[in-house]
């Protein structure tokens, strides 16, 4: 049964000093079986935990002297305990609140008081199967002291003693047979002698605590089996200081008094004789004293004198009684009637207890040490620090470990989060390159596609602007006719024209259709490329933040070096594109170079037209031809003849117009007017006088100086309108480039003569000799797709080829080209007489291959360009020679030659026709508008002869090829 822990308890319990009751509980064993088989009844009753009532078993109801007394007395305690308590009730509501007191230097004592057999001993000591306070006591004390602050030390000793007949006996040791009391000048009561023992656990004070018991004086009476015959006093001391050592330390010490009384007797009950009478004597004197001393600690009239003297049990709980400690007395009695007046005498003195008063104080002893002790002091402590100093190593090594451990972590978490940062970035930056180069790509095709589109444009243009200069000449030759035959070449005329009276060719119609598809094409084309462009620019600007930003964002070298490879690796890609791009645009301007050649031999086919027409007109009307204007019909010739003799003949591809000779009197002496013998005389005037007079000519087209007298009084031209002037200077400067190509073809020609075959040296060219004695040679452009192979190839003169050579590879020449062809407008393109076959000839199989070969071989074309160099430089050194009045055999030759052309022409007009027939019956021109034809081999104004016009270059979706001429056998 729980026990509550009473009111009055509570305040004892609280740690702490002051004054303090006595705290009294009552405790009422069960029946034993003796007392019920003795007829005992019980006369004690609890009847609440603090109340019980003792009836008396005397009471007889015909005692008049005792009618008026009640049978029954009620006493009130701190807490009381029935026969149905349990041990640890009893300990729990008087002695465990005792503990921590103790612990913290306050005395306590808990003594159980009865008379003889009524359980003290039971309580106090109990058995080993129902352990009493003692055990129950030490335990919970080395709990909490286990429990207690680490800065703190305990020291616990203990003593337990019997007061037998009056003598004190070590129950530890009892070889150190009686002990004396001895009291000290404070008046504090010790036992001399007795043998404190220390003890470190509950077990070790159990052990000692049976030993003592063992050592305890029992012995049978008639009231109890095991009667204690002896005080037995557990006194357990606890010392607590601080861990920390100063020289002035604090010790507290708190003292347990654990006492079993002997209990008092009755000699009439016991039936004592001899020795256990004389003990009896000597408990019920030493009970006596105790009550003397609790009648005077408990008077109401204030403390008096206590005598502790009487007996050794009063001094030694002289502390206890009256002192500084906090006192539990736990009273017991029997409940058996048989018992009244033992248990009456407890009560009255148990009640009487409850009005003793203590004074508790703390017990501190400040020690102050010996300088003499201070050497040990500082020893302990300069172990203390070795020991400290140690563990801070370890912790410091634990903690260098675990910090570079943390280090380790954080590094490897932050090297993963790099790695992780690490592959976004190398994500986003393969995407953004990635992009970039898709956009690239598709910028570089598209400008291919323009490029393309232009050149369609262009082919398209001279398919156009040469149909419309036939048409030019073939008014001026309709015009040239006589009425019928005018007649009925303007009804073929009309019959050919549409109905917007223009007369288109199939070819024209469909050119001029695709112009106006490709001008659509061509803005399309270019609104892409914006388009592109902006996006390429936001990508490029993307990238660029992008590898500004990853530098920051990624700290490890190995990192960033990873990302700069990747930058580095687009770059190179990039650079890989660009170069692919440049190709493209050198294929490019290749074949808008070729293309423009081929402008301006068309042009110059009408230039050479207009000046034979011009020249025509001039005889017919037999007009004074201006001595400057003879002069430069005179250097016109020149370059002709030069160009025919160094095998630069145009009459494949863009024949000369047969120039008619200078009028008399004008170019030529009249003296010699009519013949060709003197009229060769004034063509092989010496190189030297040609010179001169090419200088003189030269000096003043470019000065525009007036001419010089002729000596023959005819007048000066008529000034020269500023843009005649100009018309002029740049007809001039044609010239002027012409006889430039002329020296580079000349050089040309030779390197070829000197290499041998073309096609051994370049893969580009056959070579083969014409009847006239010119080179002409094969180019192997590439196959038309949609023709089958055959043996028959397009051919390129060596005049053509060379000049093809020095215009692309050559300095001046080469950058006019370039400016005129970018330059040349929608006019002067409709101006230039251009001349198409429509039907090439399919190219043998592997020639694309060997023009590639050919464009590509960085090799051969750097070979080719150092021969250009040095050939230049030999033009320059002749230029000077020339300078120099020197004579050249190429010039004579060339005189030879002119004058050989001119004896087989058969007259002015028609010459150039019968020179185109001639040339095209020799090299067996295949055009589709001469395929039908019959070659003219003599003069004479026939169509077949204009069919036979010299072939031109044609161009098919941007791939340049020559109009066809059969291979020689
Ligand atoms: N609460 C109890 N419950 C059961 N039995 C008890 C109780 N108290 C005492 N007894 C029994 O009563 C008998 C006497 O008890 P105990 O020896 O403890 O008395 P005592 O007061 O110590 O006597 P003495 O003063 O002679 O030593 C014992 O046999 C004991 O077992």
């Amino acid at each position: 049964m729980a026990v509550a822990v009473p009111e009055s308890l509570k305040s004892n319990s609280r740690i702490g000093g002051g004054e303090q009751n006595f705290t009294v509980a009552l405790r009422i064993r069960p029946l034993t079986e003796d007392e019920i088989l003795q007829g005992a009844h019980p006369a004690a009753h609890k009847v609440e935990d603090n109340m019980l009532v003792l009836m008396d078993p005397a009471e007889d109801p015909d005692d008049i002297l005792r009618v008026n007394r009640s049978r029954e007395k009620q006493f009130v305690f701190d807490v009381t305990f029935d026969g149905n308590a349990t041990q640890s009730d009893v300990y729990e509501s008087t002695t465990k609140f005792l503990i921590d007191n103790v612990i913290n230097g306050y005395n306590a004592t808990v003594f159980a008081y009865g008379a003889t057999g009524a359980g003290k001993t039971h309580t106090m000591l109990g058995t080993d199967e129902d352990p009493g306070i003692m055990v129950q006591a030490l335990n919970d004390l080395f709990l909490e002291m286990e429990r207690g602050s680490e800065d703190l030390a305990y020291k616990v000793t203990m003593s337990y003693l019997e007061i037998y007949n009056e003598m004190i006996r070590d129950l530890l040791t009892p070889s150190l047979g009686y002990l004396d009391l001895r009291e000290d000048a404070k008046g504090n009561v010790q036992v001399a002698g007795i043998s404190e023992v220390s003890a470190r656990s509950t077990e070790e004070v159990m052990q000692m605590l049976v030993k003592g018991n063992r050592e305890r004086t029992q012995e049978s009476t008639a009231a109890n089996a095991a009667s204690s015959r002896s005080h037995a006093i557990l006194q357990v001391t606890v010392q607590q200081r601080n861990r920390i050592r100063t020289t002035m330390q604090e010790i507290r010490t708190g003292k347990l008094f654990l006492i079993d009384l002997a209990g008092s007797e009755r000699a009439a009950n016991t039936h004592n004789r001899g020795k256990r009478m004389v003990e009896g004597a000597h408990i019920n004197r030493s009970l006596l004293a105790l009550g003397n001393c609790i009648n005077a600690l408990s008077d109401k009239n204030g403390p008096r004198y206590i005598n502790y003297r009487d007996s050794k049990l009063t001094r030694l709980l002289k502390d206890a009684l009256g002192g500084n400690c906090k006192t539990v007395m736990i009273a017991h009695i029997s409940p058996a009637s048989t018992q009244f007046e033992e248990s009456r005498n407890t009560l009255v003195y148990a009640d009487r207890a409850k009005h003793i008063k203590t004074k508790v104080r703390r017990n501190v002893t400040d020690v102050a040490y010996h300088i003499a002790q201070y050497t040990n002091i500082i020893t302990e402590l300069r172990e203390e620090i070795m020991v400290l100093r140690n563990r801070l190593q370890d912790n410091g090594t634990r903690s260098h470990a675990n910090i570079q451990a943390v280090q380790s972590e954080v590094l490897g978490s932050r090297l993963d989060m790099d790695r992780q940062e690490l592959t976004r970035f190398k994500e986003q930056l393969l995407t953004s390159f990635k992009d970039q180069m898709e956009l690239r790509r598709t910028l570089m095709e598209l400008s291919n596609a323009s490029m393309e589109v232009s050149l369609e444009t262009s082919r398209n243009q001279l398919i156009v602007t040469e149909f419309e200069a036939n048409q030019g000449r073939r008014r001026g030759e309709l015009s040239n006719l006589d009425g019928d035959n005018r007649y009925l070449e303007d009804e073929k005329a009309l019959e050919l024209a549409g109905e917007d009276g223009r007369v288109d060719s199939e070819e024209v119609r469909v050119a001029r259709d695709e112009l106006k598809v490709l001008h659509d094409e061509k803005h399309k084309t270019q609104r892409v490329i914006t388009t592109v462009q902006k996006e390429l620019e936001v990508a490029q600007s993307k990238t660029r933040k992008l590898a500004e930003m990853i530098p920051m964002r990624v700290s490890g070298a190995d990192q960033q070096e990873v990302v700069r490879l990747l930058c580095k690796v687009h770059q190179l890609e990039i650079e890989n594109l660009e170069s692919q791009s440049a190709s493209l645009l050198r294929d490019f301007q290749i074949k808008k170079k070729d293309m423009v050649i081929s402008r301006l031999f068309n042009n110059r086919s009408l230039i050479d037209d207009l000046i034979r027409r011009q020249r025509d007109l001039l005889d017919e009307h037999s007009v004074h031809c201006p001595k400057d204007l003879e002069d430069m019909y005179e250097l016109y010739h020149q370059d002709r003849e030069e160009m025919i003799r160094n095998g630069l003949e145009f009459s494949a591809i863009s024949p000369l117009p047969d120039i008619p000779k200078p009028l008399p009197g004008l170019m030529y002496h009249p003296a010699v007017e009519g013949n060709p013998d003197v009229g060769e005389k004034v063509f092989t005037q010496s190189a030297k006088s040609q010179h001169a007079r090419r200088s003189q000519v030269l000096s003043r087209l470019y000065r525009n100086d007036p001419p010089p007298d002729n000596g023959q009084g005819s007048p000066y031209p008529p000034p020269v309108a500023p843009s005649r002037q100009s018309k002029t200077s740049f007809e001039d400067r044609e010239v002027i480039q012409t006889n430039t190509r002329s020296i580079a073809a000349l050089a040309a020609k030779k390197r070829v003569r000197a290499n041998g075959p073309v096609q051994d040296q370049n893969k580009s060219f056959a070579s083969h000799t014409n009847p006239n004695g010119s080179s002409t040679y094969r180019p192997l452009y590439r196959p038309h797709p949609e023709g089958p192979p055959t043996t028959v190839a397009p051919t390129l003169t060596t005049s053509r080829l060379a000049q093809h050579d020095q215009l692309i590879d050559g300095g001046i020449a080469h950058e006019a080209i370039i400016f005129s062809d970018d330059n040349l407008s929608q006019n002067t393109l409709e101006k230039t007489s251009v001349h198409t076959d429509t039907s090439l000839p399919p190219l043998a199989p592997g020639a694309d291959l060997a023009y590639r070969a050919r464009k590509h071989d960085a090799s051969e074309n750097n070979r080719r360009r150092v021969g250009y160099s040095q050939q230049y430089a030999k033009t320059q050194a002749r230029k000077n020679v020339r300078k120099n009045g020197q004579r050249y055999g190429e010039q004579d030759q060339a005189k030879k030659l002119y004058s050989d052309d001119n004896r087989s022409d058969a007259g002015r007009k028609g010459n150039t026709r019968n020179r185109y027939s001639n040339q095209a019956a020799v090299n067996g021109t295949v055009s589709d508008s001469s395929a039908n034809s019959t070659p003219q081999t003599n003069g004479g104004t026939s169509k077949t002869s204009k069919k036979a016009l010299p072939t031109i270059p044609q161009y098919r979706k941007g791939t340049i090829s020559v109009t066809g001429h059969a291979l020689p056998k």
